[in-house]
């Protein structure tokens, strides 16, 4: 018989379910917080939601009593280089010394020496270490992650990160998405001839479609990386296979990446941190969602955060994720991020939770599945330690999680001190 679990007392419930779509602009700041309610979860679904009185007395195998306790969906984690080798604890001295991120990658560091450690790690080792990080990603209270490749930038390694991403989201509860970002550096086989690495990864299209290994196409825009033009034409050759695309744009140089996504029709435009105007204004007009990673401005150690307020007050719709990877946001803290939204883009409490719950299932396409607790949803569900909603975002760098359910199934719980 499936399981039925009944969630009761919750002091605060955030469905995160009163608008359509993406949610974007004012709308970001209007929640809705529904108190003393209760969530029948059965055969891995939302069954009922409704005060706890009414639904009090209901059949379930397992009666949870949240003690007042902060009820929200699983977050939703739109930007991840999960697969990789290695570690780059050795370039935090140059960091501190002052070395410029993009110099680090063009020395041969950053990106390329995670592509050396990649290319060296056998598949096994690849999916050990992903599952790890999936494992600590869930007990952050994350129930849906997208995964980046990007660290092979050669058929076979970049084939061999996509395979271990699928297997991983196969055997893992966590729902997993995937991207393909073969074009994310320029390697030193390529580097007097960038636009033949494109045709490279180009080439892997058809494959990764044949054997359903990425939905998203991704590329760095970037100085030293790929430019607007090369972005534009590789872009636009993913669109004729079938795939949607995302942009690490505006990140360190603002070389208009954000208008090229909008252009594009990107599903998201990814870091903005230096958007200009016009990008603002164009992303505000358009369904291209802008995910924004402020760990990786904090990490990097740079001063300007992305111009969050004004790409809300303009109307665009928001996501924000941790950006997790080796090199330059190494935390799988999402809660530590919803602190650095408000800390640093003056993000409110309101738009931190639209941020990681539906705006992030829509940036990648899974906004009528995840981010939302809505009845016959997949029942994703986090209680928190916490007394109500802007208790997260206040308390930071630590984890809040009291009890992670994927599709119904308590899949994380705190655990007792051992003394
Ligand atoms: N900026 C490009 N790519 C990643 C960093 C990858 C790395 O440094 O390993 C990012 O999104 O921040
Ligand atoms: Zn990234």
């Amino acid at each position: 018989m499936a399981q039925t679990t009944l969630l009761y007392n919750i002091g605060q419930l955030l469905t995160m379910d009163q608008h359509e779509g993406p949610v974007r602009g004012e709308n970001m700041s209007k929640l809705d917080v529904k108190e003393n309610y209760a969530i029948l979860m059965k055969g891995g679904k939302i069954a009922e939601i409704a005060p706890t009185n009414e639904l009090i007395n209901s059949e379930a195998d397992e009666k949870v009593d949240c003690e007042g306790k902060l009820v929200t969906p699983g977050l939703v984690e739109p930007h991840t280089h999960l697969v990789f080798g290695g570690s780059r604890e050795h370039e935090m001295a140059l960091k501190q010394q002052g070395v410029p991120y993009l110099d680090i990658l063009k020395q041969g560091g950053g990106i390329l020496s995670t592509v050396r450690a990649t290319r060296k790690a056998t598949e096994e080792e690849l999916y050990e270490k992903a599952m790890f990080h999936l494992n600590r990603m869930a007990s952050y209270g994350i129930t849906t992650v997208e995964a980046k490749s990007g660290y092979g930038m050669d058929k076979e390694t970049e084939l061999k990160q996509l395979r271990v991403a699928k297997k991983a989201g196969e055997n893992h509860s966590l729902d997993l998405v995937s991207t393909f970002l073969g074009a994310h550096a320029i390697t030193e086989e390529y580097k007097d001839n960038p636009d033949a690495l494109l045709g490279e990864m180009a080439a892997l299209f058809d494959q990764i479609k044949e054997e359903n290994l990425a939905e998203f196409v991704d590329i760095f825009t970037e100085t030293g990386v790929f430019t607007i033009e090369q972005s534009r034409r590789y872009l636009q050759k993913a669109k004729d296979h079938g795939f949607d695309v995302k942009i690490h744009a505006d990140e360190i140089d603002p070389l208009g990446g954000t208008q090229l996504a909008v252009e594009l029709g990107a599903t998201t435009g990814d870091h903005l941190a230096v958007a200009t105007d016009d990008g603002i204004k164009q992303l505000a007009g358009s369904d291209t969602i802008g995910v924004l990673l402020p760990g990786t401005i904090f990490y990097l150690g740079k001063g300007e955060f992305a111009r969050a307020r004004d790409m809300i007050e303009t109307g665009a719709a928001i996501a924000i994720s941790t950006d997790f990877n080796p090199g330059s946001s190494v935390t799988e803290n999402i809660q530590l991020i919803m602190s650095l939204a408000a800390l640093k883009m003056k993000m409110t409490p309101e738009e931190i939770w639209h941020a990681v719950t539906v705006n992030a299932a829509h940036a990648i396409n899974r906004g009528e599945e995840a981010g939302q607790i809505k009845v016959g949803r997949k029942a994703d569900v986090v209680i928190w330690d916490a007394p109500n909603y802007l208790y997260i975002p206040y308390h930071y760098g630590v984890n809040h999680v009291n009890t992670v359910f994927k599709a119904g199934q308590k899949l994380y719980q705190r655990g007792d001190l051992l003394v």
